[in-house]
């Protein structure tokens, strides 16, 4: 089902504005909401979780209005929050036993048997009667997954779930969320550029409570594709390239310094064609470029 936000805005009390005048239509399928710290990323999910206010807009899920039907959007949602807190001194398994509980699962054959499905589909069944405060990162956040996955909602919101896992959780924990995007919404809120590279196969970029851009992954990569030029420089000579050209980003590639500029055509100056990727599209996107003309 397909999530639909028009015109949805938020500025705090203190007058920073989280979200200006936000139009954003997410499919289903995974969904990736890519932007820096402070973008207004956690904002727009809180108020699509029912959990904050916002000032003016609409949004619906499918028929549903998701600002006025709280109580029903509760049922259909499942939500993952940045700050996901357990309490470590009870097992996995009386944590969602009792989250399922709160969910409305009062029959206790049927919710054992769903508790039990989601331990094993979250990788977490042999580990079930362990404490929770025992749990590493990446444990705790398939947990969370779980969590969400109570009552089998149709819109499922994560956000920014993979700060902090190491290298081998954060794909187990990518191919818990793959699967279980196939026949639902769901929206992930990341900074990090490979969550979505590797998940989504829609997203949108916001910055400074503005959307940037939005569209199908792929169909970003391809408009940037024949616009990104790669070199190697010595540190020093950065403010001579920065001046001439429009560096992207600067990243350090085995102990080297490489840039990327942004051009229509060969900028000259030592440059070579590269193969432009998502974190191109992000950073020239971000930088004020405009990234949706396609290559020839
Ligand atoms: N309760 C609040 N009161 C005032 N300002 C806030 C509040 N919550 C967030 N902000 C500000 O609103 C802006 C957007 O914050 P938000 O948390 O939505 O961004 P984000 O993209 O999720 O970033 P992060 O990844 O750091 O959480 C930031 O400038 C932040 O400082």
């Amino acid at each position: 089902m397909e999530l639909s936000i028009r015109n949805l805005s938020k500025t705090y009390a203190n007058g920073v504005v989280a979200l200006d005048n936000i139009s954003l239509t997410i499919p289903s399928g995974m969904f990736g909401l890519l932007g820096p710290n402070g973008a207004g990323k956690s904002t727009l999910m809180r108020i699509l979780a029912t959990l904050q206010e916002c000032d003016a807009g609409s949004v619906f899920f499918g028929e549903l209005d998701v600002l006025d039907e709280k109580d029903e959007v509760r049922r259909q949602l499942g939500y993952l929050p940045q700050d996901f807190g357990v309490y470590p001194k009870v097992s996995a398994y009386e944590l969602l036993d009792h989250f399922a509980v709160l969910k409305g699962l009062s029959h206790r054959n049927r919710r054992r048997e769903i508790v039990d499905g989601l331990l094993q589909q979250t990788n977490l069944f042999d580990v079930r009667h362990q404490k929770l405060g025992t749990f590493s990162g990446g444990m705790r956040q398939r947990f969370g997954i779980a969590q969400a996955l109570l009552g089998d909602p149709k819109l499922i919101i994560v956000d920014e779930p993979t700060a902090g896992l190491d290298p081998q959780e954060r794909v187990r924990f990518h191919n818990l969320l793959s699967d279980i995007g196939d026949d639902r919404t769901v929206i992930l809120s990341t900074h990090i550029v490979s969550d979505v590279a590797d998940l989504c196969a829609n997203m949108a970029i916001i910055n400074k409570g503005e959307l940037l851009v939005t569209g199908a992954t792929q169909e970003l990569i391809d408009d940037i594709s024949c616009k990104i030029w790669a070199r190697f420089v010595d540190k020093k000579d950065l403010p001579y390239f920065q001046q001439r050209h429009t560096i992207i980003s600067t990243r350090l590639l085995s102990g080297r310094t490489l840039i990327h500029a942004y051009s229509d055509s060969d900028p000259g100056d030592g440059f070579e064609e590269a193969i432009g990727d998502l974190e191109d599209v992000y950073f020239a996107t971000i930088a004020g470029r405009h990234v949706t003309d396609a290559c020839d």
